[in-house]
């Protein structure tokens, strides 16, 4: 499988821009649009409440809930399709994961804001596993001591980004607003919780 290394310091960052089909991806984009349970929740930044740029989703196959930005999500069980998908990325990684939250982004105005997936629930070099259906949209990352540091990739269809080692320590993410006329977008992120 094509294979490019970001090749950022202080980091273990892959992407593989073609982990499924065009045609699977297509099939998958569907079914998760369908069969996920989104939802649109607040969050509370300095006392204030506002509504997140996106929906959301948290599945698992334990019962640890996901607490992040003051919100706390208790989890769905794994449907089939999802469980699939889970099994692909578990045999590339050889890696059993835990949890899914899954990110709806509706339009160009639907983001995610700079942070680092540092929760402590995720211990102290998580392995992460994204995944990229639908919209294509651009991926940054900003050193956390040097802002000026940045790199951006375009997170295609069916495509994974794996984020390792100290990632989360030296580096942020963020998915941008655009002003772009842009379709859904979804991702997973596969987690071991
Ligand atoms: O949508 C993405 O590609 C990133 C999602 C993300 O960073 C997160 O859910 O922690
Ligand atoms: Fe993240």
């Amino acid at each position: 499988m094509r294979e490019i290394d970001l090749g950022l310091p202080n980091s273990t960052i892959c992407y593989y821009p073609t982990f499924y089909s065009e045609e699977r991806s297509l099939q998958l984009f569907r079914i998760l649009r369908e069969k996920i349970v989104w939802r649109h929740d607040q969050i509370k930044v300095f006392g204030k409440l506002y509504w997140q740029p996106r929906l959301t989703a948290f599945y698992a196959s334990n019962k640890k809930s996901y607490s992040y930005s003051s919100l706390k999500m208790e989890p769905l069980p794994f449907f089939n399709e999802l469980k699939s998908i889970k099994n692909d990325i578990e045999k590339f990684t050889e890696t059993n994961f835990t949890s899914c939250l899954a990110n709806l982004y509706r339009d160009g105005n639907d983001s995610n804001g700079w942070h680092a997936d540092d929760e402590k629930e995720l211990g102290k070099n998580p392995i992460i596993a994204s995944l990229s259906f639908g919209q294509p949209r651009f991926f940054n990352f900003r050193n956390k001591k040097n802002h000026q540091f940045k790199k951006k990739i375009l997170l295609e269809p069916g495509s994974l980004l794996l984020m390792q080692g100290e990632t989360q320590h030296y580096w942020q993410h963020e998915i941008p607003k655009t002003k772009k006329v842009l379709d859904e977008r979804i991702n997973l992120t596969f987690r071991i919780l």
